[in-house]
């Protein structure tokens, strides 16, 4: 059913995908792609405990991140807990004939990363994922959130999902962004500016000059992070850059049928008069690398800046927020950003592992040393090989990082790679909180060439002053 009157990039998909239901109470929508990680055992234990199938296994897919090993992956001593996981989805989606991109397949990866690169987010598509970062997939121009264990459950069993509809919310990015600025410097800039849970109840239309002339790499960094802003989901409408980034890609519409594709996507645009519930306008040229001080990601400041000082506060909850943050941190009020000594550093995770992402890190590690020991996580099997082919690893293992396969890894610990209690680490990783990347560690976010500028000098660092010359 189509209502009268201009609508958003929102409400066009929400519409075409409506079953039954009120835009006021639930609506239950249609699925068209649903994602599984390792984190789906409580589903599937709860649909064989109902006897239930799985209603579409076509349009399911299954890929091991969370806990997947690094390193040595074939090794006979993996944990065995970590076996389990990674055998539990083996057996899951198996037994229910869903297609799976399992520890060995050269297709394997984080989910937000891998199943991009195949071609199975696309424009126009409700997917869901027991995983909240699931809005990386909005870059596409696809409806994409994350759900809890008992909505996977009830995917699995229908392929459909009870939703209750976001208000809209649009946020404009115009003009151009400096040198060295990224599309994770936008998405700090933004959450600290309208805080953790800024954007809750809402789903985030990107737009504007600035996000139009972001690669899809970047696209998918920016609405990934729509989330640590509260956001339910966040998305673009495609254009050009999404339709060439598509084409050919395994499970992409191929041939005519693309070229047909194309057309139907371009209708994939809000209305000009389309009204949006909030309306956020950033100007690019403000936007500089960015850098997390505290435990929420909405604890971010430009480089240049300073840690903030709770004297200074005068709402009294504000200020003992942020004298906690900073006590946890081991941080003084006051102090340069520049100032904060690092232990190690990470690159990796769904935020920042694109291949894009290796090489903006590489440049900068290109013919220099990290003082500090790293991780290279490559977000993918496919950006591993690619990265190699471009010769990346050898710039990370040359510079003294550790180069390794694809996974979640030091982004939540769940693998075993973990940052030692009191050790502090940038990473380009989305969250900061308290003990995310092991008990006791502290996290720095930042885009990946300010992870490698602060692996070269021990510290966090403007990597502009690490660029050459001519690209300042
Ligand atoms: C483990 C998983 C359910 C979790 C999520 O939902 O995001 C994780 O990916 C994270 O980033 O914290
Ligand atoms: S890489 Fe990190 S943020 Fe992304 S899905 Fe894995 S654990 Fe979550």
């Amino acid at each position: 059913m189509k209502p009268a009157g201009p609508r958003t990039l929102i409400d066009k998909i929400w519409d075409t995908h409506a079953i039954t239901g009120h835009d006021e109470a639930e609506t239950l929508l249609w699925v068209d792609r649903h994602l599984l990680h390792e984190g789906s055992f409580h589903a599937f234990n709860q649909i064989a405990a109902r006897e239930a199938t799985v209603a579409h296994p076509e349009l399911t897919f299954g890929i091991a991140d969370h806990y997947v090993p690094t390193r040595d992956r074939e090794s006979p001593d993996l944990d065995p807990q970590i076996r389990g996981m990674i055998r539990q989805l083996d057996d899951n989606t198996q037994r229910h004939g869903i297609r799976q991109f399992g520890l060995g397949d050269a297709r394997q990866g984080i989910v937000h990363v891998a199943i991009p690169e195949q071609g199975l987010t696309l424009p126009g598509l409700v997917m869901v994922c027991g995983d909240s970062h699931t809005s990386t997939h909005g870059a596409f121009g696809a409806y994409a959130f994350g759900i809890g264990a008992s909505e996977v459950a009830h995917v699995l069993a229908t392929q459909t999902i009870w939703q209750k509809k976001p208000r809209r919310m649009r946020i404009r990015v115009d003009g151009e962004l400096g040198p060295g600025v990224t599309a994770k410097d936008i998405a700090l800039t933004l959450i600290s500016r309208i805080g953790a849970d800024g954007a809750q109840g809402h789903a985030i239309e990107y737009a504007g000059s600035a996000i139009r002339a972001l690669s899809m790499e970047g696209r998918m960094t920016l609405c990934n992070m729509s989330i640590e802003g509260g956001g339910r989901l966040g998305l673009i409408a495609p254009d050009e850059t999404t339709f060439a980034w598509l084409e050919g890609r395994p499970f992409a519409p191929q041939g005519a049928q693309f070229a047909a594709a194309v057309e139907d996507w371009r209708g994939l645009v809000s209305d000009s008069d389309a009204a949006f519930d909030r309306e956020i306008v950033i100007a690019g040229a403000e936007i500089a690398p960015t850098v997390t001080w505290g435990t929420s990601p909405e604890h971010a400041l430009p480089i240049g800046e300073a840690v903030p000082d709770p004297d200074a506060i005068a709402d009294a909850d504000r200020a003992a927020s942020v004298r906690e943050a900073l006590a946890y941190m081991g941080l003084q009020p006051k102090m340069k950003l520049t100032e904060i000594r690092i232990d190690q550093v990470f690159i990796g995770s769904c935020t920042n592992s694109r291949i894009e992402d290796l090489r903006a890190a590489a440049r900068i590690l290109d013919g220099r040393r990290a003082i500090v020991p790293g991780l290279v996580s490559p977000g993918s099997a496919n950006v591993k090989r690619q990265a190699e082919q471009e010769g990346l690893d050898r710039i990370f293992q040359a510079a003294g990082l550790s180069w390794e396969d694809s996974g979640c890894s030091m982004c939540v610990g769940m693998n075993g790679d973990i940052v030692p209690p009191g050790h502090r680490c940038a990473s380009t990783t989305n969250r900061n909180f308290r003990g995310r990347q092991g008990p006791g560690s502290r996290t720095h976010i930042m885009s990946p060439a300010m992870v490698a500028a602060a692996a070269v000098t021990g510290h966090l660092t403007d990597m502009r002053a690490l660029l050459p010359e001519a690209s300042r």
